[in-house]
């Protein structure tokens, strides 16, 4: 059954709180079982994504627990060859446990969402056999068996995702001999997420040389336990905050850290070269529309994840926005510049996909549609902010927000009131 999503009959107003980053929760998660002791995660996502995260390393023989506000994780002594380890649809689960299940006493098997097959896995997988794995199978589902010795480098093709290289230098330090990984192909998309996982190995003690642009080098040790605060999510954060920009609205996130290398983090500049304005401050960020949103020419390369929401912006943005950089999101929950294109058209916006993005004009007449999610959480995104200004769209699958957000439906019923 679609759901009808709330158009905004005033200007969106208010403050939202934004559960943890998927990305952080799923790191910390990785190396606390990893590390060389006990951890503590506080403000630790809890969604689909992140339930699979800690049922896949739990089934590798890590405990993982509640206490207190926090979740304790405790690396095993040695990890075990898991039966089945679902991936869903997590790029984070198929991308980063992998490499962990090269360290067990025993092969691992991996299955996930009927599209989960879709997601590019090759070059990871050729990563694994480089450093000595046996892997049976080149996308989901797959079998990897532990190397009889592991080697210490792994050349591959990350232009389809840099899940692939944060994945391998995740385990670098646990290899006896550690860890260089180069990646061989054309641009690799997402850096600040390659660096959110030097920066939290180095928060462990861990020793990360980046020697050039394309190689990295992770030396042989231990990964300290830690007691980590994840920050909020602000990719999902900004879907609230352009809620303000589409109806001439004031929204707050608080908790906005001030430095932070999640890509969300890059959608304050954005939303402000659209014509919106931004207040950012130590501990919060606000933004609020008030005169028209104008299209823009935009490099989403390091920031892919945002293309759903500054496509809605785009969408009901005077003048024509170009969002460029982003070709490997084909590879994404769905082929996101092909379900962009399909679910824009549907309520009459003159989309059309680039070799490596989108161009979408503003300012078309509008009319109310059934849009599609495809399993896509950030689908649903887009929906919602194009309803608020286009009343009657519905979504034919809610339920797709409860990969990094379930509370999703209910957060937004609340803001736009
Ligand atoms: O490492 C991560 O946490 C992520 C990396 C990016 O993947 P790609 O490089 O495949 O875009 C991003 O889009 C994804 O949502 C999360
Ligand atoms: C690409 C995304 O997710 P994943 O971690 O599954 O790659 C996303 O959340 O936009």
């Amino acid at each position: 059954m679609p759901t009808q999503l709330p158009h905004a009959e005033a200007p969106v107003t208010g403050e939202i709180v934004v559960p943890g980053s998927k990305s952080e929760t799923n790191r910390a998660l990785v190396l606390a079982a990893l590390a060389d002791g006990p951890s503590v995660l506080r403000g630790a996502l809890k969604s689909r994504d992140s339930d699979l995260m800690v049922a896949a390393l739990g089934a590798l023989g890590v405990s993982i627990r509640q206490s207190g506000d926090g979740l304790r994780v405790a690396p095993p002594v040695r990890f075990k060859g898991a039966a089945n380890i679902d991936c869903g649809l997590a790029g984070t689960v198929m991308r980063f446990v992998p490499p962990v299940a090269i360290l067990a006493d025993g092969p691992s098997s991996f299955t996930g969402d009927p599209h989960a097959s879709e997601r590019p896995m090759g070059p990871l997988l050729d990563g694994l056999r480089q450093l000595g794995a046996l892997v049976r199978g080149d996308r989901l589902p797959f079998r990897i068996s532990p190397p009889a010795q592991y080697h210490a480098t792994a050349s591959i093709d990350s232009s389809a995702s840099s899940q692939f290289v944060s994945g391998l230098l995740l385990i670098g330090a646990r290899l006896p001999e550690g860890l260089t990984v180069r990646h061989t192909g054309g641009r690799l998309p997402s850096r600040p997420h390659i660096e959110m996982t030097t920066q939290m190995l180095r928060e462990r003690g861990v020793s990360v040389a980046q020697p050039d642009d394309t190689t990295w080098r992770v030396a042989p040790g231990r990964i300290a336990a830690t007691d980590t605060l994840i920050e909020p999510d602000l990719t999902n954060a900004s879907v609230f905050l352009a809620a303000a920009a589409v109806t001439g609205g004031t929204v707050t996130v608080p908790a906005w850290p001030r430095r932070s290398l999640q890509p969300g983090a890059l959608f304050l500049d954005i939303v402000e070269r659209m014509g919106a304005d931004v207040d950012r401050k130590a501990d919060s960020a606000t933004v609020s529309g008030g005169a028209a949103l104008r299209g823009i020419d935009v490099d989403l390369s390091a920031a892919s994840e945002l293309t759903p929401v500054v496509a809605a912006l785009g969408a009901l943005a005077e003048g024509t926005t170009t969002i460029s950089g982003v070709a490997h999101i084909r590879g994404h929950e769905t082929d996101r510049l092909a379900a962009l294109e399909t679910e824009l058209r549907r309520i009459g916006v003159e989309a059309s996909q680039t070799a490596d993005g989108l161009r979408i004009v503003g300012g078309c007449d509008l009319r109310p549609a059934v849009l599609h999610a495809y399993a896509d959480h950030r689908m649903v995104h887009l929906a919602a902010l194009l309803a608020l200004r286009v009343n009657g769209i519905e979504i034919d699958d809610i339920g797709a927000v409860s990969k990094t957000m379930p509370d999703f439906p209910a957060a937004w019923a609340g803001l736009i009131g």
